[in-house]
């Protein structure tokens, strides 16, 4: 296994951890994101850095050259080193120490952090283990999802869809607050066998099923639909395409909440969606990656 470790501003290495995770198929997972400097004063951006896995030696001209292609923020990026390591479960190793993480009344943490749950009235803990399906609750995609889930728990639908559900956190979030079908996909078997072990580890089988699929490819889904609220944490260009097949499998009145895309990216996202014959409704506004919230008119 090689680990290859990468250095920048926060919004270069969450976009690269986008980048790794969904575009590139020679990295593992891009699994550890980390600031390396003390924050000097409120609201400084720091250094951060992340490290990729690879079971091959990385070819890093390459990789630069398609970084900056998938974001002309990434050809600033730098390569820090790459070296070889020893035969252990790195990928897990490394995110034995990524801690816990609030988002709203959602507090996810890994079994290694057990004993640093806060156990507060009215908290919802998700165990998320350390693992290789996208979904620890540390990308700001993930926990804007969960925080803005935590505003509109009061909608409570009766048929919810997770496309794309990595390690199935939001279909599991959705559970808990919810208690109702949820429907979890992913286009990568690998995830959708770790999503499944989330699922029944959170107790939250009985609403959740989890199922490999590439978007509304499939029958299982065609079936279940109309949802009423649908997830789809994936990057910009997929949730443009997937705009068409949300119109045809969401009811009216449904909710649909989109991330992944980043704040240049948002017009172009809406007005696919727009198109589509939803409109914007809410929005969570942070640094890079602004999350959507849609209805089907
Ligand atoms: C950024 S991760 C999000 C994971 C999780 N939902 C979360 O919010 O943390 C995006 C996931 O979408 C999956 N994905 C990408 N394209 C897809 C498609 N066309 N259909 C289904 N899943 C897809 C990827 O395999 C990946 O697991």
């Amino acid at each position: 296994m090689f680990k290859t470790t990468w250095k920048g501003n926060r919004a270069e290495m969450e976009a690269a951890s986008l980048f790794f995770t969904e575009a590139d198929e020679t990295m593992e997972t891009a699994v550890s994101l980390r600031r390396l400097d003390k924050p000097v004063e409120e609201g400084d951006d720091g250094v951060w850095a992340l490290e990729t896995y690879a079971e091959e030696a990385p070819d890093i001209p390459a990789l630069r050259e398609k970084l900056s292609a998938f974001d002309d923020m990434l050809a600033a990026i730098e390569h820090v080193e790459t070296e070889e390591l020893p035969d252990i479960d790195w990928v897990a190793h490394s995110l034995e120490g990524l801690g816990v993480v609030r988002c709203g009344r959602f507090v996810l943490y890994g079994v290694h952090d057990a004993d640093k749950l806060p156990d507060d009235e009215g908290d919802i803990a998700i165990r998320i283990d350390a693992n290789m399906a996208f979904g620890t609750g540390h990308h700001p995609t993930t926990a804007g999802c969960l925080t803005l889930l935590d505003r509109f728990a009061g909608f409570a639908p009766k048929k919810v869809l997770d496309l794309g559900c990595g390690s199935a956190v939001l279909a599991i979030a959705a559970a808990k607050i919810w208690k109702r079908q949820i429907l979890a996909t992913d286009i990568d078997a690998d995830s959708v066998a770790i999503a499944a072990e989330n699922v029944e580890l959170n107790d939250t089988d009985d609403y959740v099923i989890t199922l490999t699929a590439d978007g509304f490819n499939h029958k299982t889904i065609a079936e279940a639909a109309p949802f009423d609220f649908v997830f789809a944490n994936i990057l910009a260009g997929p949730l443009a395409e997937l705009a068409p097949g949300m119109t045809d499998h969401v009811a009216k009145n449904g909710r649909v909440m989109l991330a992944g895309l980043m704040s240049e990216q948002e017009a172009g996202v809406v007005s696919a969606y727009e198109a589509q014959g939803f409109r914007l409704i809410n929005r969570l506004d942070q640094p890079t990656w602004p999350v959507l919230l849609f209805v089907k008119l």
